[in-house]
């Protein structure tokens, strides 16, 4: 049935633009024919006045030609024949409206523009349209041809009024015409409007929608006006003397169909309901039912079953079988082709595991083996920065150490201590007691050296044979006076025998030098200070300690 509906809907479509079509081609002809009916009625009266103008110059009598005329042109309402001076000589009525004989009234219409205009025209001249004064007050033009004498000399004018509403019964206006009229003057005054409009004749229409709609489509194509209760279709064309004749008639025409049109409409949407009710049916058996049969077969089939298979159905086109069994054959290789996916999927999975086991083995070996490599690095790194007899920081270390410490006091403005510490009659000792002896001693002395170190940025390294460095960062003046009291105390209280020593003990001497180290000055000044403290400490007997201040020397423990 929805197919039945939609070729119905495609109908009325084709229908209503059908309809359409012809409703603008009959209005196009109606505005060309009306157009033509109002240029011929002026140009007939025109011609007629022509004629009667050329008979009155070849000596017609006046007084039978103008009611002969009358007669035969009603759409004339009245005629006049003047003299040169344009007073009226003859006249067709003959009576004023009053009763009067014309003539005698001593009417004269030289002030008249279409008097002036026929005057200096060799043709017929068409007045503007105009409400009669005198002789009436319709609506007309003024017809004016100039007459000539014998001698070709101006005598006189004849006029004729062309009564314009007229054009009422040449449009054969009624008022249940679909369409509706209107022909407009060059001053956008309507001349003539039908009886179903409510324009009166001289009626100004310049502020109507429907002209300024009218005037933005060229002339004699249809235009389209939408107003509040109806919408509109509406043509201009022009006609006689530049007016325009305007055609319009109600949209909703396009959907007054005939009821024949309804009727035939009806029957063939009844039959092609049953046709396509008909084929619905007979596709379903054919075709529908033997597919979804198949489909559903289809969805139950098993791949992992070895040999799967469709079911045929018992009804169903020739095409349906031949579907089922191309589908069967596509079953079969893709349940072989499944088989042998899972085996191979099965396969690689294993291989995968394996893989795995082994990589993850291969890893915990580089792991172990890496972490061994960097902790030999580390002791060989170790191993190159310290002394072997001592166990304290060799001579490189204390190259690093003391660059280091000079940058950063001198960066954050801090003191820099450096003490030189050298065992009193060493040579003696090892003379003495043996080698072995004084490697021990030179051990026992580093020990308490170090012990003295409390801070991590502290350093106490052997300089080289018997001799000691230690570093002390961010020390002024007085810490390392007391740390070098205390170094050569703790030394004393080591209690090594030396019967060659001071007070028969081993002994050190130490020369101390402090200061804030500046970018200009360098770490090998403040070791030379400190070596020359310490020759003094020597000289001066020994077991002490002396501080190198500026260039003064002080001492401790005499
Ligand atoms: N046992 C031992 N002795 C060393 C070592 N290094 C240097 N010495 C000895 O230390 C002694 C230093 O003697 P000197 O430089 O003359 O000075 P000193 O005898 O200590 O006399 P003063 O320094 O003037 O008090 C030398 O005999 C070196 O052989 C070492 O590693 N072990």
């Amino acid at each position: 049935m929805g197919v039945a509906t939609i070729v119905a809907a495609m109908m009325l479509r084709v229908l209503h633009s059908a309809h359409e079509q012809s409703l603008r081609s009959s209005l196009q002809d109606a505005a060309h024919v009306t157009a033509d009916a109002v240029t011929r009625f002026v140009e007939d009266h025109r011609r007629a006045v022509a004629a009667a103008a050329i008979a009155i110059e070849h000596g017609t009598d006046q007084a039978t030609l103008l009611p002969a005329l009358h007669q035969a042109y009603p759409g004339l309402l009245t005629m006049a024949v003047t003299d040169a001076t344009g007073t009226v000589v003859a006249a067709s009525p003959t009576l004023t409206p009053s009763g009067q004989p014309v003539t005698q009234q001593g009417f004269n219409i030289a002030d008249r523009p279409y008097f002036v205009a026929a005057r200096q025209s060799t043709d017929v001249h068409v007045s503007e349209v105009f409400r009669g004064r005198g002789l009436g007050d319709d609506v007309i033009v003024a017809l004016a041809v100039a007459l000539q004498d014998e001698q070709g000399a101006f005598s006189g004018v004849l006029q004729a009024a062309l009564d314009l509403t007229q054009l009422g019964e040449i449009l054969g206006d009624t008022a249940d015409d679909p369409y509706s009229y209107v022909v407009i003057d060059n001053h956008d005054r309507a001349i003539f409007a039908s009886s179903n409009q409510t324009i009166q004749p001289l009626d100004s229409v310049a502020d109507r929608d429907w002209l300024a709609t009218g005037r933005s489509v060229p002339s004699g194509d249809i235009f389209t006006l939408e107003e509040a209760d109806t919408d509109w279709l509406g043509i201009f064309m022009p006609s006689a003397q530049g007016w325009t004749v305007g055609i319009g008639t109600p949209k909703a025409r396009l959907y007054q169909y005939g009821p024949g049109t309804l009727v035939a409409t009806g029957l063939l949407l009844i039959a092609v309901s049953l046709m396509a009710w008909l084929l619905a049916r007979w596709l379903a058996r054919r075709v529908s039912r033997p597919v979804a049969h198949v489909a559903r077969a289809m969805a139950k089939a098993d791949l992992d079953d070895p040999s799967p298979s469709i079911q045929l159905p018992a009804s169903g086109s020739s095409e349906v079988q031949d579907l089922v069994q191309s589908l069967q054959t596509l079953l079969t290789r893709l349940a072989d082709s499944h088989t042998r996916l899972k085996e191979a999927l099965t396969r690689e999975s294993s291989a995968r595991e394996l893989l795995q086991i082994e990589m993850e083995d291969r890893e915990q070996i580089i792991k172990a083996r890496t972490l061994e490599l960097h902790e030999a690095n580390m002791a060989l790194e170790q191993l190159s920065r310290q002394d072997g007899l001592t166990g304290l920081g060799n001579r490189r270390l204390l190259d690093e150490r003391l660059e280091l410490a000079w940058e950063n006091c001198a960066r954050d403005g801090e003191w820099l201590t450096v003490v030189l510490v050298d065992i009193d009659h060493f040579k003696a000792f090892n003379d003495t007691y043996g080698h072995q002896a004084g490697d021990q001693a030179l051990k026992q002395v580093a020990r308490a050296l170090q012990r003295c170190t409390h801070r991590a940025s502290d350093l106490a390294a052997r300089y080289g044979g018997e001799e000691f460095c230690i570093l002390l960062p961010r020390t002024a003046q007085d810490g390392a006076e007391r740390f070098a009291e205390h170094i050569v105390e703790a030394v004393r209280q080591l209690a090594i025998i030396h019967g060659g020593g001071i007070n028969g003990l081993v002994t050190i001497s130490a020369g101390v030098a402090t200061q804030r180290p500046e970018s200009s000055g360098s770490a090998t000044d403040l070791i030379g200070r400190a070596d020359a403290a310490l020759y003094q400490a020597k000289a001066r007997g020994r077991d002490r300690w002396v501080c190198a201040k500026s260039l003064q020397l002080v001492a401790g423990r005499d």
